[in-house]
């Protein structure tokens, strides 16, 4: 059910860096456990009552056809010695995906290009319109702050006719990532006192956040996603905007921990920084543009980052993202 929110009230449900956690399969309807395999996912579609017009149409056969899971599956397990690499010790607490569900070059012009993608552009862009959306808050302490020219909102996985490529993205991580970072092994900072503890991730928590810039200079402040100790572990940043005019800033910025730069380099939407008086320094940065399909993916209590200003004000050039958080193991509430 879409909740409608006034923009400029507050949000009781996510509030920047203070999300509430959800738990996709079990939070759904009774009869969700069975609509989250993919063919009862097409047949929920055709069974529906409400009119469906040629849009959705396309796109339910588009799903059948090609298989968003296979897409994500696939994507994940190649880029498997890469995850280990960003998220593993030695490496840099991040790695960059770009055209995340996309062929690796673009298709002959007459095709669409990085059509999943401009899907949920699509879908998010809906919910905007439709005045769902709540400004973003930042937290100093306990002081809240709200952030120019950035608003929120957060799927609550019941949204199929509003937001079905979204939530089918929202699966297909859930399904195939957390069993993937687990079969990792992958070390997590514990104070010397404590014994050494591996990333477990729950398959059915998480916390989600689609946010769009609408430009005036808004930005992130260099933060960390969880510096509160609550149960998000791994943030998930899918970029949903198309093309991205270069010379308006809205880059992501990453302080790699020390462990090297990993596999970004020579991506050609990254570009590498020294750091300056203003960046503390000595200190590194990798700068990520915010380009359609590109997935960022990084450690959330450890990695930290910030977003340029960015001055992009018209519409088709607002700064669009789909957050996700895994969350430890035992950490959603609700779960066993
Ligand atoms: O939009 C981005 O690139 C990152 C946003 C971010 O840091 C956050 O939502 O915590
Ligand atoms: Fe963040």
């Amino acid at each position: 059910m879409l909740r409608k929110r006034a923009r400029g009230g507050v949000s009781s449900q996510l509030v920047y860096g203070r999300p509430v956690l959800a738990s996709f399969f079990s939070s759904s309807s009774s009869s969700s456990s069975s609509s989250f395999s993919s063919s009862s996912f097409s047949s929920s579609f055709s069974s529906s009552s409400t009119p469906r017009n040629e849009a959705d149409e396309a796109r339910r056969t588009f799903f059948a056809q090609l298989g968003f899971g296979n897409v994500v599956a696939a994507r994940l397990q190649a880029e498997k010695e890469a995850i280990k690499h960003g998220l593993g010790p030695s490496g840099p607490g991040y790695v960059i995906l770009p055209r995340f569900l996309s062929p690796p070059s673009p298709p002959p012009s007459s095709l669409p290009d990085r059509r999943l993608c401009r899907d949920m552009r699509q879908e998010a862009s809906g919910l905007f319109q439709a005045g769902v959306f709540y400004p973003s808050f930042a937290y100093r302490g306990d002081e809240r702050l709200e952030k120019k020219n950035v608003w929120n909102f957060e799927l609550d996985g019941h949204e199929w006719d509003y937001a079905p490529s979204l939530l089918m993205y929202t699966r297909e991580i859930l399904l195939h990532l957390p069993p993937l970072l687990n079969s990792l092994s992958l070390p997590l900072p514990v104070p010397p006192s404590r014994p050494p503890s591996l990333l477990r991730l729950s398959p059915r928590g998480y916390a989600n956040k689609i946010a769009v810039s609408t430009g005036g200079g808004s930005h992130f402040l260099r933060h960390t996603d969880n510096n509160n100790g609550d149960s998000r572990k791994v943030t998930l940043v899918y970029y949903l905007n198309s093309e991205w005019p270069s010379g308006n800033g809205g880059q992501l910025r990453l302080y790699p921990r020390s462990g090297g730069y990993g596999q970004e380099e020579g991506s050609k939407n990254t570009s590498r920084g020294e750091g300056t008086e203003a960046d503390g320094g000595e200190e590194g940065y990798v700068d990520v543009w915010p380009e359609g399909d590109t997935l960022v993916m990084f450690l959330s209590e450890e990695l930290e980052h910030e977003v340029l200003p960015n001055w992009n004000e018209e519409e088709k050039d607002h700064r669009w993202t789909y957050t996700l958080w895994l969350v430890e193991e035992g950490g959603c509430e609700g779960e066993s």
